[in-house]
């Protein structure tokens, strides 16, 4: 049986690819990532007709199977708050849409860098779920649609998720804080609410283009109430703040996960 020059290719792909997979970890590294967000994106297709980030994160949350990635939540108590609060985490990478969907309290909207509107099916899907845009580069714009969400907050009984690093961060540490989430959480005098995930450096690192399985710990801090307090107390509130994570995290990057079996190897 003789093979056609498309059928040849077919199989030295077939044979090639997994071979690659194995031997280059770099390779391995941007099949994950283009898998990661590909599937993202494929999955909000199926999320546009529903528009609720419940059921976002209900969609999200076999993903970390599928990665192998192994999350344990300490501190849920801290979320047994009625009234809204403003949640502040850190912020390594785009896999801590992981985290966030393995906590992510009901009635709680994101807010994201407006860019994410236009990444195809997903920006649609989140625009649909309520997310809510801010445009870094008009500081005014920015702190008007996050004074209009202190005012939805109260009015409608939400709470709001904040990246007060405002961008990704793999540095190993965290970077000095932004004070939008702090003066939202004045404004509507709600306490924030600090998450802190662990670092991803054991198991992922963009730098080194490693992309392995591991174990990634979530703490929910004690909220920090802000009652009573104005907007001269905001840069304390943000040291405070960026205080108990900074601790919380080197204190979790002591502890040295070790990696967990399973998942896309
Ligand atoms: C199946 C499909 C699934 C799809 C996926 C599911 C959904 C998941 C969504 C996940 C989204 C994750 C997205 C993550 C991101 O996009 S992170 C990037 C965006 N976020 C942020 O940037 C938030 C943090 N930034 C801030 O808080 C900034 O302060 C900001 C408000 C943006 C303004 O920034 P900037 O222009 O850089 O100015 P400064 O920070 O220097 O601030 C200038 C002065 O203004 C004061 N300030 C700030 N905010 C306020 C406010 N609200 N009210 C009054 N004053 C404010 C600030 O204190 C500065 O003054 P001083 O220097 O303190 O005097
Ligand atoms: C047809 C258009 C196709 C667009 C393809 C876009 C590919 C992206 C696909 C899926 C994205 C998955 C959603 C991940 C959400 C994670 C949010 C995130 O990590 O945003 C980064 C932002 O916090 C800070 O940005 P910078 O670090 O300042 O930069």
């Amino acid at each position: 049986m003789e093979l056609s020059v498309a059928q040849w290719l077919l199989v030295i792909c077939l044979v090639a690819f997994p071979l690659l997979y194995e031997w280059s970890i770099t390779f391995k590294y941007f099949c994950k990532m283009a898998f990661y967000n590909g599937w993202i994106l494929t999955l909000a297709i199926l999320a546009i007709p529903i528009f609720l980030l419940l059921f976002l994160r209900f969609m999200l949350l076999h993903i970390k199977y599928l990665y192998g990635i192994k999350i344990e939540v300490r501190g849920w108590e801290n979320f047994n708050i009625k009234e809204p609060y403003v949640v502040v985490s850190n912020h390594q990478s785009s896999l801590d849409l992981l985290g966030m969907m393995e906590i992510l309290p009901g009635r709680c909207v994101p807010i994201a860098k407006r860019e994410l509107m236009y990444a195809g099916t997903a920006g649609l899907a989140c625009w649909l779920a309520g997310v809510i845009f801010i445009n870094r580069k008009k500081t005014d714009d920015a702190i008007s649609v996050m004074s209009e969400a202190a005012e939805t907050m109260l009015k409608e009984d939400v709470r709001v998720w904040v990246f007060p690093e405002g961008t990704r961060n793999h540095s190993g540490s965290l970077l000095p804080f932004k004070r939008g989430a702090f003066h939202l959480a004045v404004q509507a005098q709600v306490p924030v609410i600090p998450v802190v995930m662990s670092s991803y450096k054991d198991f992922y690192s963009k730098k080194d283009r490693k992309f392995a399985t591991g174990k990634c710990t979530v703490r929910i801090l004690p909220g920090v109430p802000t009652l009573g307090l104005s907007p001269d107390d905001v840069p304390d509130l943000t040291d405070r703040v960026r205080g108990l994570m900074l601790d919380a995290f080197s204190q979790m990057s002591t502890e040295r996960p070790g990696k967990e079996p399973g998942g896309i190897h």
